[in-house]
């Protein structure tokens, strides 16, 4: 059978439910179709159940520094399944949410299957053809799984297996020492578990700043998580039920034994299974979907979003292609992807917000640089909150004056990071944002008076 659509949406993560309301919203039909979970990784595995996650972690662990703001907590307990059970909820609220709104849709089909393309203007879903003028590719991403000697003996997690674990691991061993790896890495030491983070590169968060890796490293071993850099040559053997890894450091044990093992060595977009040679879609070496700055790909009737095409790993880059795109489609505009200013944040506690170039890449590319920099002891909300770990960096362009780049590591640094944010997005220089006057007792309220202060000692 064969049913013909406006357009036909493969995926609906981030990107692809919006854009299914953007042409259901024009009167036109299109179909959606999602071979698991409405919500994608972000809602089901990502960005929702981690959150809940890191919010009781974050309990644990504040209840467990009760005295230090004068309050008697008694003896600290987590309830593992209360903590999964919370967590599942707000998921669940999440994705019915979604599926109650796509199914609101008049002109919108919900389709559950596995979408493979048979021709450049149609796809095939459980023996039914689906063909449409447009189509739109979110199928987003998976954990990566590199074939480490030995993995073929052992049980390893992802992110995805880590959250259907009913009872908490004792000793949790982290492969992979960034976004992932380090979330998970401090909810479970705070939920209670031992932990040791084994990462490839001689720091953690390689892409950051060596200052902002070097402090998280140290907020994290403040809280007992054994870190392993410079780990070499991968490897794992059973031992017992528990799971021996070698790691080969430059120092240390050259193995690590734990009850558990979580693998977040970075993602892999799902393409490979998605039949695009029969569309002629091209992907690059990695299978990311190659697009253009409007996201058309190598046919011009197939567009990609989200993590598939390479050209952004969040939720609100996947759902910022959707703007782009349908401004383009529907709105006469010529919005591009290379407009959006890089922006995200690490949900370690706590949090680091970040937006544009780091020091090294701005310098690397060719900028004389100015940086501000202030301690989190220095903040007056920090200290009165009693959160005074890490600092806020700003960084400068020094002929122009330019922002380039911003990092907030510290308590409420996920949410004053966007005052920087707004700022490079309206064209403010370092000079506007030192006369920008922040509310009384704020983080952000330091934020101009680091820009202020540029070149000096912190
Ligand atoms: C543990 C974790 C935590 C994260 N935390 C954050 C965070 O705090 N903030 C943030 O911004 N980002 C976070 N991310 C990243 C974020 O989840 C992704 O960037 C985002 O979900 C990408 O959205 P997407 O629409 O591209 O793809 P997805 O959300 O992955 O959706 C793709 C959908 O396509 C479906 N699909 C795939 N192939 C097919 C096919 N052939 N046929 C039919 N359906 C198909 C999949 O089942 C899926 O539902 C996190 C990711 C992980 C793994
Ligand atoms: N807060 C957020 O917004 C958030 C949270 C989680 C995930 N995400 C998204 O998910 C994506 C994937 O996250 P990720 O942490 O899996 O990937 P990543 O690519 O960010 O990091 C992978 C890490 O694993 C290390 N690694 C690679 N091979 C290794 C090996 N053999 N042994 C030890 N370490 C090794 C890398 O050096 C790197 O530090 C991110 O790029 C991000 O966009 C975002």
């Amino acid at each position: 059978m064969t049913r013909r659509f406006d357009a036909v949406v493969i995926g609906a993560g981030q990107a692809g439910p919006a854009m299914a309301g953007r042409f259901a919203g024009a009167g036109k039909s299109v179909a959606v179709v999602e071979r698991e979970r409405v919500g994608g990784t972000c809602v089901n595995v990502g960005c929702t159940p981690t959150k809940t996650l890191v919010a009781s972690a974050y309990a644990a662990h504040l209840a467990r520094r009760a005295a230090d703001y004068g309050v008697s907590a008694g003896p600290v307990g987590v309830d593992f399944a209360a903590v999964r059970a919370r967590m599942l909820a707000i998921v669940g609220d999440k994705r019915a949410g979604l599926e109650s709104w796509l199914a609101g849709m008049p002109t919108c089909a919900l389709i559950r299957g596995h979408a493979r393309f048979v021709a450049p203007h149609a796809v095939e879903v459980g023996g039914e053809t689906l063909e449409a003028e447009q189509i739109f590719i979110n199928v987003g991403a998976r954990a990566a799984i590199p074939d480490f000697p030995g993995l073929d003996r052992v049980r390893v997690l992802t992110n995805t297996s880590l959250l259907d674990l009913d009872a908490l691991p004792r000793h949790l061993v982290v492969v992979g020492g960034s976004y992932i790896g380090l979330e998970f890495a401090q909810v479970f030491r705070r939920l209670g578990a031992e932990v040791t983070v084994i990462e490839k590169a001689p720091r953690l968060v390689a892409r950051e700043d060596p200052d902002v890796s070097e402090a998280i490293r140290a907020i994290l071993e403040a809280e007992g998580i054994a870190v392993r850099c410079d780990a070499e040559c991968i490897r794992f053997a059973p031992q017992g039920t528990d799971v021996e890894v070698g790691v080969d450091c430059r120092g240390g044990a050259p193995t690590v034994v734990g009850s558990h093992v979580l693998l977040a060595v970075g993602r892999k977009p799902n393409t490979d299974d998605l039949g695009l040679d029969a569309a002629g879609v091209a992907v690059d070496g990695r299978g990311f979907i190659v697009v253009d700055d409007a996201l058309r790909t190598s046919v011009p009737h197939i567009f990609a979003l989200g993590d598939c095409n390479g050209r952004g790993a969040f939720t609100h880059t996947a759902y910022n292609d959707y703007e782009i795109v349908a401004a383009n489609l529907f709105d006469g505009a010529t919005r591009k992807v290379t407009d959006r200013i890089p922006a995200y944040a690490l949900y370690v506690d706590p949090p680091l917000g970040r937006v544009g170039l780091s020091e090294a890449d701005a310098k690397a590319r060719g900028h004389v640089v100015r940086v501000g920099k202030r301690p989190m002891t220095r903040v007056a909300r920090a200290i009165e909150k009693g959160e005074t770990q890490g600092f806020i960096k700003v960084v400068v362009d020094r002929d122009s004056d330019a922002i380039l780049g911003a990092a907030i590591l510290g308590v409420g640094g996920d949410e004053a990071i966007h005052g920087v944010i707004e700022a490079m997005a309206a064209g403010r220089t370092a000079t506007d944002y030192t006369r920008v006057v922040a509310i009384h007792p704020t983080v952000s309220e330091l934020v101009p008076t680091v820009f202020g202060a540029l070149d000096q000692p912190c």
